[in-house]
């Protein structure tokens, strides 16, 4: 493949017990889509989007995992390799939310710690809620992790989910990639004649070598 062609490709897996709207939110993502049929889904679905982020193009690729347990060994083997976790839960199913915490463990025994978002779906139906305001803020907060409200079938939040997580990896390869370049630090000796400081109001500021750098798709697209 030419360096040019490469990219930043995101993988993000969603998870949660069944019934929740994985596969309505992935859906109404990628497709623009919503139905209020419920189709259970057998192991793993994918979808992708691209979006644009700072200038670049990044292509978010969905795996919608199934969320019964009878699925689990099936599932888990997908969540390997995966830079990102959105772990939902449905406002009207207190099981889902409690079983929140395992999930994350499930994705950590595969992925270790990656960018996650907790999502609280279906907030269309608040009058029946069975988990209240607070009780989701004080998980999102245990857990480390944001809060987002959607409601798929209304597409309210939907993309700041996908967006946010896009977000924070992007940053974390920007880091990444700075710090793994070298940069060239000059020995601070008063017998070191060759060293030029930068000297203002008695601070010293190293100034790092100009180096023409390529666009980061380049630099970390992995796929
Ligand atoms: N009211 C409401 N219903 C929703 C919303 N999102 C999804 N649903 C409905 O919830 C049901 C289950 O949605 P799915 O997307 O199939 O759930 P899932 O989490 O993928 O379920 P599994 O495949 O069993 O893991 C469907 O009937 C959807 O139409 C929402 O935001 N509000």
């Amino acid at each position: 493949m030419l360096e040019e062609e490469l990219e930043i490709a995101l993988k993000v897996i969603v998870v949660g017990n069944g019934g929740v709207g994985k596969t309505s939110m992935v859906q109404r993502y990628c497709k623009g889509i919503y139905t209020k049929d419920y189709k259970k889904t057998i192991g793993v679905d994918f979808l992708e989007r691209q979006i644009e982020l700072d200038g670049e193009d990044i292509r978010i690729m969905l795996w919608d995992t199934a969320g019964q347990e009878e699925f689990d060994a099936i599932t888990k083997a997908y969540y390997r390799g995966a830079q990102a976790c959105v772990l939902t839960f449905s406002t009207t199913d207190r099981a889902s939310f409690e079983a929140i915490r395992e999930w994350k463990v499930k994705v950590e025994n595969e992925c270790s710690e990656i960018p996650t978002v907790l999502v609280q779906n279906k907030i269309d139906l608040m009058d029946k809620a069975v988990v209240s305001f607070d009780e989701a803020e004080a998980l999102a907060q245990s857990l480390g992790c944001r809060l987002i409200r959607t409601s798929v079938k209304e597409d309210v939040n939907v993309a700041s989910v996908f967006r946010y997580l896009a977000n924070k990896c992007h940053q974390q390869m920007k880091q990444q990639y700075n710090a793994a370049t070298p940069i060239t630090q000059p020995t601070i000796s008063a017998f070191s004649p060759t060293f030029q400081s930068k000297a203002t109001n008695n601070t010293i500021q190293l100034t790092r070598p100009s180096v023409k750098r390529k666009p980061l798709q380049k630099r970390c697209g992995i796929f």
